[in-house]
């Protein structure tokens, strides 16, 4: 049987990718809450889908096969007892909010079929939606001035943030932030019970019960031999090593695992914020990631004497660092919004280097970074757009909008 998984780089053509098209939990956002939840504005529902439609099109068209994280759930809770599971597992991640009124909300989650029960997990359970007679105790009929017993999941549409693959195994990842926690129960939940995965033998480079922080926006799979990893305000130091060791421990064909550091900012919460692959020896670069005379903190881990050591070495230059690890004659950096002082400051904050290759040479990215989009084209690749009005005011582009499972070798 076919392995289910395969990322063996970043531009190998794309064959199926995980997706999930926003819902009602975008309609969850409040002004009050927005910062706390990781987006800048409200999108506007319909619109935003209308969006994320042309994005999944614009694949399917391409001959990639467009999965969608709720289904895949819905198909992988079959049994009664996946069902409780899930629920419980929920519950027991939002406890904080469920201010004793867990049996409750437990019974309201359950009156639902399992494709609306996962819907409502994902959009929220505002407390306004469970009938006051349901109240019994005290602390429950008290206003407490929080609205959710389960917050909103926004973030979900952000499909490459909560797991991610590598090779043919999956890094399921313990996010960093509060708001985001929860959602990598779904890929856990998916690998573990649904078919097309779980009759498989899939490594975990990562798991979501880990300590330290690591998202998907910061692993790249440069090639079959190299992963890049940001170093970033959501990934931490301590979480690439284990990563590392236990991809190391594996014996596969992974040898080097190259953690860049980038400033902990907001606009640049991922490495996929401000550096892609675009092609054999192209990438993009949004040039504040480097210091004076470009200068980066840069360390390649590799296999060291024992299991329990890696050897780690530092460089200073990132073309000179991907010539090497790449083994790569030229290398050319596409810089976000042609390097200018304004352009490049506001298409980055629109995602305008954040490309998903599904081809070398062959990018979807952002209509509104019509600067770097340009620069691409002069660059000889292949620039797919799609609307992005809506789907930007969550701070993700095409690369964080998607989780591809499987990509051809090159
Ligand atoms: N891979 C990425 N760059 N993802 C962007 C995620 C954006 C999301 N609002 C967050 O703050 O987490």
């Amino acid at each position: 049987m076919k392995h289910p998984l395969n990322v063996t780089s970043e531009i190998g053509e794309l064959k199926s990718v995980v997706l999930h098209r926003p819902g009602k939990e975008v309609e969850n956002l409040t002004p009050k809450y927005l910062e706390r939840l990781l987006f800048d504005d409200i999108p506007y529902l319909p619109a935003v889908q209308r969006e994320h439609d042309y994005f999944a099109d614009v694949l399917r068209n391409r001959g990639v096969e467009v999965l969608y994280l709720e289904k895949l759930m819905e198909e992988a809770l079959k049994t009664d007892e996946l069902h409780q599971q899930f629920i419980d597992q929920v519950l027991n991640e939002s406890k904080s909010n469920l201010n004793g009124s867990r049996q409750t909300v437990e019974e309201y989650l359950h009156s639902f079929s399992t494709d609306e029960m996962i819907r409502k997990v994902m959009s929220g359970v505002l407390k306004s939606e469970i009938e006051p007679e349901k109240k019994v105790h005290l602390h429950e009929l008290l206003d407490d001035y929080y609205p959710f017993f389960l917050d909103p999941m926004p973030n979900l549409y952000f499909t490459r943030d909560p797991a991610a693959v590598i090779g043919n195994g999956v890094s399921l990842n313990k996010m960093c932030e509060g708001a985001r926690k929860r959602e990598s129960l779904f890929m856990d939940f998916i690998i573990k019970h649904h078919p097309r995965f779980s009759q498989h033998d899939i490594p975990h480079w990562y798991d979501r019960d880990e300590y330290y922080p690591l998202e998907g926006g910061d692993e790249l799979v440069l090639s079959r031999e190299v992963i890049a990893i940001g170093v970033s305000a959501r990934t931490s130091a301590q979480a690439i090593e284990k990563l590392a060791k236990r991809i190391f421990a594996r014996n596969g064909t992974i040898k080097k695992v190259v953690a860049v550091e980038i400033p902990k900012l907001r606009a640049y919460m991922h490495l996929d914020t401000v550096f892609t692959m675009v092609d054999h020896e192209k990438f993009t670069i949004h040039h504040g990631i480097e210091g004076p005379n470009g200068n980066m903190k840069i360390y390649i881990l590799e296999k060291g004497m024992d299991p329990d050591t890696l050897n780690i070495s530092e460089r200073s230059n990132l073309t000179q660092t991907l010539k090497e690890v790449l083994g790569l004659q030229e290398l050319v950096l596409i810089p976000c919004g042609g390097g200018h002082e304004i352009a490049a400051a506001r298409e980055q904050w629109n995602d305008g280097s954040n490309t998903l290759a599904i081809a070398p040479g062959v990018v979807v990215t952002y209509d509104r970074n019509y600067v770097s989009n340009d620069l691409l084209r002069k660059n000889g690749v292949e620039v797919i757009e799609i609307p992005s009005s809506e789907l930007s005011r969550g701070r993700g582009g095409p690369r964080c909008m998607s989780m591809p499972i499987y990509r051809k070798d090159l």
